[in-house]
């Protein structure tokens, strides 16, 4: 079997900001096609692992290899471009640049690359906000006329604008109702299909962890502590964990209990 593609790869990673260590040896691989969910106590440093990743900011030590290439590599400035338009961004916080209509966050991206024209530009927009659900007549609204969900929407639209290969997301379910973050939810899981992505997302949400992580990394006492399914990952003894997962666990043995009854149900003759 052939091994999966490594996509970002980090390496003895630490954060230092102060006397204040945030990673120490932080270790962690992203594989291809894969959605890996950071998870941790407030605090713990996974936001600014994220930021590591976008290289948005530099970590006082270690690598951070994304598609290949680590920015002490001396070929990474030209890369950069390549790399940054292979992303995509959804953070929790300031989703949509409130002075620009649906239209123009969307076209943003498109727009800075300087290659595009009008009408090329356009097409590209409508069909991003056709992918996330969100009719024409929307596109001219400006961000306040919006729902929240809709809010998502676009903000998932302008970070899908350049067809990135990965995809950051920040809490995204995070303000949203139970019902919309699930329909949220299943459109991250449709897109991720349609678009072949890789995702790297960081969540408190239990629902959307559960729906939508391949493997999860524990961010704990400054470091990756476990990664794994979530079965592995609820099995590991820690207690950051053990309270993370206790609602969680609490269903998960319902379930089983209930699986069991019924397998143990006689069957009619
Ligand atoms: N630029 C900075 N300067 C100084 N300290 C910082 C900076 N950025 C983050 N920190 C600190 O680093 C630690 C980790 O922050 P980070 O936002 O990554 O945590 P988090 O796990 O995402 O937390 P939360 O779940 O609460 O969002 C915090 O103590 C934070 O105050």
């Amino acid at each position: 079997m052939t091994e999966p593609e490594c996509i970002i790869e980090i390496e003895s990673l630490h954060t230092r900001y102060g006397n204040h260590d945030v990673h120490r040896d932080v270790n962690l691989n992203v594989y291809r096609g894969e959605i890996l969910t950071l998870i941790g106590g407030s605090g713990s440093g996974k936001t600014t692992l994220l930021r590591h990743m976008l290289g948005l900011e530099q970590p006082s030590q270690g690598t951070v290899k994304i598609f290949g290439h680590s920015r002490n590599d001396a070929t990474f400035n030209r890369q950069e471009k390549i790399i940054r338009s292979h992303s995509g961004v959804l953070f929790q916080q300031g989703a949509l640049f409130s002075a620009l209509t649906v239209f123009d966050n969307v076209a943003l991206p498109l727009r800075e690359l300087h290659i595009l024209d009008e009408d090329m530009i356009r097409d590209l927009v409508m069909v991003k906000l056709n992918m996330v659900a969100i009719e024409p007549e929307h596109a001219n609204k400006m961000p306040a006329a919006l729902s929240g969900g809709m809010i998502k929407r676009v903000a998932l639209a302008r970070a899908l604008a350049l067809d990135p290969k990965v995809l950051f997301l920040d809490e995204p379910t995070a303000g949203l109702d139970p019902e919309l973050s699930e329909s949220f939810v299943e459109l991250i899981l449709a897109l991720r299909t349609e678009m072949d992505l890789t995702i790297v997302m960081v969540t408190h949400d239990l629902e959307t962890l559960v729906a939508l992580s391949d493997r999860i990394a524990v961010l704990a006492d400054q470091q990756v502590i476990v990664t794994g399914t979530l079965d592995e990952i609820c099995r590991f003894q820690h207690p950051f964990i053990t309270s993370f997962f206790k609602s969680i666990r609490h269903k998960i043995e319902q379930k089983n209990h209930s699986e069991q009854t019924w397998k143990t149900v006689p069957m009619p003759s």
